[in-house]
Parts: C-alpha cells; sequence; structure tokens
C-alpha cells in the first residue's frame, strides 16, 4: 500500500500538470499576500501621513464643509457630476458624483469623498444619509477643523444679512439703505449663465492666495449688458445677496462729480463691497463724447479704476444698454474680465415666471407659452404683464397686452 502511494506521489509530482498547477496556487497565494501587506502599509500609511474629517449630511458641519468647498471653487473644478435635480424646469443641478475627488489646497494633495448610504434615510424629506470625507495628505487635522469654521462663518455672514448699499456723493460715501435680499433663482435667464457668474465670483473671494502666488493683482471686473428691464440690476443684488456683499454705487453721471473725486472715491470705497458703475455708456459713448458730457473725464476714470488696484479683493461691476459703444479700452481685460449678456427671454422661460405667479395653473402656463410662441421678452415687461393680471390667470395667459407691448420682440 504504501509502496502505492510513494508511486502515485511520485508521478504525480513528475506529471506537468501537476507542476503547472502547484505553481498557479503558489503564484496565486502570493498575490494574496502582496495584496494584504499593502492593504495594510495602505492603511498605515493613512494613518501616519494623513489626516481625515467625516461628517455627515444630519449636522450643520457637513453643510459649512460643503460650502468652504464651494467658495473654494473646490466643486467647480470636479468632472464627475451627478444630477441631482431640476430648477425651474430647465438648468439640472448637480453634485459632486460619488466617489473620491482629488484637489490641492494650500500646496497639499488633498480629497473628498462622498458616499450615499441609501438603507439610512434622514431629514424631513426622507433623502439618504451623505457622507462627506475630507483627507489631506501630511496636513493638520486643526486645518480641516478650520474650513468648517471658516464655511460656518461664511453661511453666518450670508444668512443674516442683507446687502447695505452706499452711494458716492462728492468725496464721501453715504450709508443709503438695506437693500431687500433678493434670491439669485428669481432672475430669469435661458441657460446658467447666471450660475456661472456667481460661481466666478464666489471662486474669485476664495482665491486670495491663487492670485498672490501669481503675483496677479486681487481684482475682478464684470461687464452686464442688455436692453432696458433685462435684470442687470437685480443680477448685482442677488449676488450681493447671495454672497453677502454690501454694494458700492456710483453714478457717473452725478453733476460735480470731479476726477479727483472719482479717484479718492474708488480707492475708498466701503472694504468688500461690490464697486457698481451703472449705465456707464450714458456718460461714456467714446472718449471724445464722454468728455463733452460728464463732469469726469475718460482718463480720469480709467486712471480711477486702476486705481482700485489698491484696494485687494475689489470686484467692479459696470453695466450698459449698449455695450458697442463703449471704448474698449474700458472694458479690456482687467478691467472688465468677464461679460455678460442678459437679453429678453425666449417663452419657455417666460412661462417659468407664470408659473411662480400661478403655481397651481400648470395648463395655463403652457397656454401662456404657446401664446408667445417665439417671440422673447424682456423680464420687466413681462413682469409688468403678470403683476397686472395677477388676479385673473386666464386673461394672464392669453399674453394678449404683453404680446401688443414693444417690449416683446420677434425670435431671430
Ligand atoms: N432677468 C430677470 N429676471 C427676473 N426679473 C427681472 C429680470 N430682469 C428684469 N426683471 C425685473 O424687471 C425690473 C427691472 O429690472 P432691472 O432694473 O434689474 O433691469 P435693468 O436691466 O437693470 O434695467 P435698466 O437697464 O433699465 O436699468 C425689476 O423689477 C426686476 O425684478
Amino acid at each position: 500500500m504504501d509502496s502505492f502511494l510513494t508511486d502515485m506521489l511520485t508521478r504525480a509530482v513528475g506529471s506537468d500538470f501537476f507542476a503547472g498547477g502547484l505553481a498557479l496556487g503558489v503564484f496565486g497565494a502570493a498575490i494574496g499576500i502582496l495584496r494584504m501587506v499593502y492593504g495594510m502599509a495602505r492603511a498605515q500609511a493613512r494613518r501616519r501621513w494623513a489626516v481625515s474629517l467625516t461628517v455627515d449630511n444630519r449636522s450643520e458641519a457637513y453643510r459649512h464643509l460643503y460650502v468652504w468647498l464651494d467658495r473654494k471653487g473646490v466643486l467647480r473644478r470636479i468632472r464627475q457630476v451627478q444630477a441631482t435635480g431640476v430648477r425651474a424646469g430647465r438648468a439640472e443641478i448637480f453634485a459632486p458624483a460619488e466617489g473620491r475627488h482629488w484637489f490641492l489646497q494650500g500646496g497639499r494633495l488633498c480629497s473628498f469623498e462622498r458616499s450615499l448610504r441609501e438603507k439610512t434615510r434622514v431629514g424631513g424629506d426622507g433623502g439618504p444619509m451623505e457622507v462627506l470625507t475630507v483627507t489631506m495628505l501630511f496636513g493638520r487635522s486643526e486645518v480641516l477643523r478650520s474650513w468648517v469654521d471658516d464655511g460656518a462663518a461664511i453661511c453666518a455672514a450670508e444668512e443674516e444679512r442683507a446687502p447695505i448699499l452706499h452711494v458716492l456723493r462728492g468725496d464721501w460715501w453715504d450709508h443709503v439703505c438695506e437693500m431687500p435680499r433678493r434670491a439669485l433663482d428669481t432672475i430669469l435667464a435661458e441657460d446658467d449663465r447666471i450660475e456661472r457668474l456667481r460661481d466666478d465670483m464666489a471662486w474669485f473671494y476664495g482665491n486670495e492666495d491663487w492670485y498672490r502666488t501669481r503675483g496677479v493683482p486681487w481684482r475682478r471686473g464684470y461687464l452686464l449688458y442688455g436692453p432696458p428691464g433685462t435684470g442687470k440690476s437685480s443680477v448685482i443684488r442677488a449676488l450681493a445677496s447671495d454672497l453677502g456683499k454690501d454694494l458700492a454705487s456710483v453714478s457717473l453721471a452725478s453733476p460735480g462729480l470731479s476726477d479727483e473725486d472719482l479717484r479718492s472715491g474708488l480707492a475708498s470705497a466701503p472694504k468688500g463691497a461690490f464697486l457698481v458703475l451703472e449705465d456707464i455708456d450714458a456718460s461714456f459713448a467714446g472718449r471724445g463724447q464722454g468728455e463733452a458730457r460728464s463732469g469726469i473725464s475718460f482718463s480720469g476714470l480709467l486712471n480711477a479704476i486702476d486705481g482700485v488696484a489698491a484696494q485687494e479683493g475689489r470686484v467692479l461691476v459696470m453695466t450698459t444698454n449698449h455695450p458697442e459703444r463703449l471704448d474698449p479700452a474700458l472694458i479690456r481685460p482687467g478691467r472688465a474680465d468677464v461679460h455678460l449678456e442678459l437679453g429678453p427671454v425666449p417663452a419657455s422661460v417666460a412661462a417659468d415666471l407664470f408659473r411662480r405667479f400661478f403655481p397651481e395653473e400648470e395648463a395655463l402656463a403652457r397656454r401662456f407659452a404657446e401664446a408667445l410662441g417665439p417671440r422673447r421678452v424682456t423680464p420687466a415687461a413681462l413682469q409688468g404683464w403678470l403683476l397686472s393680471q395677477a388676479q385673473d390667470p386666464v386673461a394672464a395667459s392669453s399674453a394678449e397686452g404683453l404680446v401688443a407691448g414693444a417690449e416683446a420682440v420677434a425670435a431671430e
């Protein structure tokens, strides 16, 4: 019997089939061990060299961390996103996709990981629990905690404050009033241009270091243009409300305003406020004419704007109904880095405002859109029409007065 077994074993070891199986087994075991060692080394490295902070959407810290990531522009740079909703029937709302996303902050490699726990339902709407973990390599945990604190400070500042309007009177700033807050999603536009503008500003405010390390002055200029009643002033107020900023407004047509007043006024504008120059074409429709129409000179205006560089973190917003009349020097990058057009809106967008006026009347909203057909309307004319018919949704849906008005324009 013994010799039989010995004989079998000797034959088996000698066979190619057995030897191949054995080699495969050894190889598999080696891979298994390597994977285990790698996992342990990774866990050890993470414990040793990485700090992390985990929050979930049952706590306020979650929102604060999200706001911080948003203001630092981290969310904007993410390429993997998932749609989480639809806003006013058109622009979708996106959130970072589940999983890990990498970013650099303060020269350190960081990541945040978003995961959904479908089985754990939280909040009034019973949505899934969301867990957010931020990790920093070679960092300190206090830094991560300070992100939450900074996010909390941003939320507190933005939620409580209504924008204060300051107006330049000669050479001093008059604190005129608190302006009612206006939500960004009350601004009608045919795409997500308003959200993009807001993201651009939020990124600017949150990235002083980015400018400093590149030796670029930390300031940004915006030109909003479009026909009257398309929301230029409204956008400014909504952005100020959203970002917790005040408004410092200058009327270039003010009688008696001198170049020197303007220069010192802009340089001493309330810190952190948007510097607003409205209807800039009314005073300056080109170098030559500008000198004649206003108390200030065109070169005085350019000097005053450039002098604003002294005030770091300055946002300048200019508006005009006639961009084509402006001297290119006034709106070149550095003075107006972002040009944004606001215009009459198509029927589909107009119907969104109809829905806000008459939330229960979906069929009438569709009828209203049909009545407008291919026409575009300025939001101001649209708002005026709906206000005039606020008690009568059926009459409002005919759009008769609106279509007859001079403000409705045919589609191109
Ligand atoms: N895009 C818009 N979305 C929502 N409401 C708007 C929009 N545009 C204008 N409105 C409404 O129309 C009115 C006038 O708007 P606003 O003053 O912002 O327009 P404007 O473009 O600055 O006009 P102007 O060039 O005449 O100063 C406001 O009551 C505002 O609520």
